[in-house]
């Protein structure tokens, strides 16, 4: 069986981080950050709470290719999607931003803070308070936190750190164990991951299982990944999830608008 892919990811991803620390010190970011702190506080969660009878809350995410799938759009045109992606009601934006294995590059996510003003998640692969400093000097709304790559006392610092700041973490989770991590490090928005990290196989009845086990009056929960169809939604929303994060799905439609749209009116 395949090794999870994470740990590949976090070695290349720590040699970049040296090296632009290397570059950039940390003094650079904190400073800017502390400047922006609590600008857009809030933003990204609030955008996640919905009237349950309303439609679903997506996260479109811009994404030109994953592990999985290799290069998927070369041609993204991130001003575009943006466009498509507010324009098809999407609550909130995804971006990546990492570039080894994501294929994203160094301006996307400058790109995209300056093309629109709904709440921006950077999403990438984050252990260093360095990063956390430099996604709000950016202007994000949130960071992605994923539990598997955090000790716990990690994971509590860097919740406490976005808290500070003033930027939402969604805490990523793919098990029990990592949902009771989650909660009991101070998560708000926990997301569950329905991709398996070995197979890249995908199913939504992982979220169907494990919402259950987070306290949706006191959490909001996000279904991440492989959300290709309105009976997708339809079928984890029963199981009281606020958002859902969708990128390939959008990506490759060819028509993000409609393809939003078709998802929005499924429930
Ligand atoms: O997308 C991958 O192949 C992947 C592999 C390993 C770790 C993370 C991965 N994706 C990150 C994500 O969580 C997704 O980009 C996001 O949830 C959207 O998923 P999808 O709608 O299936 O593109």
């Amino acid at each position: 069986m395949r090794e999870d892919i994470l740990r590949k990811i976090v070695a290349v991803k720590a040699e970049r981080l040296r090296e632009e620390k290397s570059r950039i010190p940390e003094r650079h970011w904190r400073e800017l950050a502390e400047k922006k702190a609590g600008g857009r506080s809030g933003n990204f969660s609030a955008a996640l709470r919905a009237d349950p009878q309303g439609s679903p809350r997506i996260i479109a995410e811009v994404k030109r290719g994953s592990p999985s799938k290799g290069l998927m759009r070369p041609d993204l045109d991130v001003v575009k999607t943006v466009s498509a992606y507010e324009a098809g009601g999407a609550a909130a934006l995804s971006v990546l931003t990492e570039r080894d294995f994501f294929h994203a590059r160094d301006d996307d996510f400058s790109t995209a803070r300056s093309s629109t003003d709904l709440p921006l998640l950077r999403k990438d692969f984050m252990w260093d308070p360095y990063q956390i400093y430099q996604s709000v000097a950016w202007g994000a709304d949130a960071v992605l936190l994923i539990v598997r790559i955090l000790s716990d006392d990690q994971l509590k610092d860097l919740i406490d750190l976005c808290r500070e700041l003033g930027v939402d973490a969604l805490v990523e989770t793919h098990d029990e164990e990592e949902i009771e991590r989650a909660v009991n490090s101070g998560a708000y928005v926990v997301g569950i991951n329905n991709r398996d990290l070995k197979t890249f196989e995908v199913s939504v009845e992982t979220t169907v299982r494990l919402a259950g086990l987070v306290d949706k009056k006191r959490h909001l929960v996000v279904c991440e990944s492989g959300i290709k169809s309105p009976d997708d939604i339809r079928r984890v929303r029963d199981a009281g999830v606020h958002a859902f994060l969708v990128g390939e799905y959008l990506v490759r439609s060819g028509d993000p608008v409609s393809a939003l749209r078709a998802l929005l009116v499924s429930s």
